[in-house]
């Protein structure tokens, strides 16, 4: 807290390609994670490793470049460390954002889907951060998960899709986190296609999950970088660099909707632990 003045009200997760949601800060202070006591080290390509504070449109923000996953190695208690620290920093609200792959036919690449619900498979057999003994303190043992994605902060981001233009770009749906770090057979795409799940990545159900059980208003956006192939037919086949591209081709769509969604959320300011410290 001793190193920078600001005190964010907002936290936002970037997601793989996506850092540029960063670069929107003004008066930045800047981290590296390799410098912040109890931060893993980023080691997957498209995530820099650097906590960015800075003002957004009259809201004090603090931004991770660059997230944790569980394919790296670290404990799921690790990966969502930072979502713990944006709550004793003041934080109220987190946006999360990640790449995705689409299951759904009317999610094509290119596309932002706002995440309305998440399936947690690593958590549905066990592997969920708040494992072990509960810390009351952030949160009840038994935390209750309908409802994790913000209604009225998923109203809103449609209607700004609208008044930018790129309603048609966007849709909601349900998200799957798969532990990876390979991508779906053709076996497993058609089960989750079945199951239910619009679009499947690697990485932020155990933020949310911990977002949520410390009280931590959440909205979640996916960029669609590719169709999962889910054809015996298909010839194609997903590939990082691929995902990371298509992050830069939409980095100012998704830019400018994240900026505006900040610039109009009220915000409370009725964080209960860091009144308390
Ligand atoms: O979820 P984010 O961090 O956006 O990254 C997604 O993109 C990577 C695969 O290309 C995986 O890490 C997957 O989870
Ligand atoms: N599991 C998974 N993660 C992704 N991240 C970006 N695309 C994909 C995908 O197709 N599958």
């Amino acid at each position: 807290m001793s190193q920078t003045r600001h005190r964010p009200q907002v936290a936002i997760i970037c997601g793989s390609g996506l850092g540029m949601l960063a670069d929107t800060l003004k008066c930045q202070d800047s981290f590296a994670y390799s410098d912040i006591p109890g931060f893993p080290q980023s080691t997957v390509q498209g995530h820099a490793g650097r906590l960015v504070f800075g003002e957004l449109k009259g809201k004090t923000c603090v931004c991770m470049q660059g997230r944790f996953h569980m394919y790296e190695g670290h404990s799921l208690c690790k990966t969502t460390f930072p979502v713990r620290v944006f709550k004793l920093l003041g934080v109220e609200t987190l946006i999360v954002t990640n790449a995705a792959g689409s299951l759904a036919d009317g999610l094509q690449p290119g596309d932002i889907m706002i995440i309305k619900d998440h399936v947690n498979f690593p958590g549905l057999v066990g592997l969920n951060p708040l494992s072990g003994p509960n810390d009351d303190k952030f949160g009840p043992r038994f935390p209750a998960m309908s409802g994790c994605y913000d209604k009225g902060l998923r109203c809103l981001a449609l209607d700004i899709a609208k008044q930018q233009g790129v309603a048609s770009l966007m849709q909601e749906g349900v998200y799957a986190m798969v532990g990876g770090p390979n991508f779906e057979t053709i076996a497993e795409a058609r089960l989750l296609h079945r199951l239910g799940v619009d679009a499947v990545g690697m990485s932020t159900a155990p933020e949310v999950v911990v977002a949520t059980h410390c009280g931590l208003r959440v909205f979640g956006l996916s960029l669609i970088t590719n169709k999962v192939v889910k054809s015996y037919e298909d010839s194609e086949s997903v590939n990082h660099e691929g995902v990371l591209e298509v992050g830069r081709l939409r980095s100012n769509t998704v830019q400018q909707l994240v900026t505006e969604l900040i610039s109009r959320m009220e915000i409370n300011n009725n964080n209960t632990i860091n009144n308390a410290v």
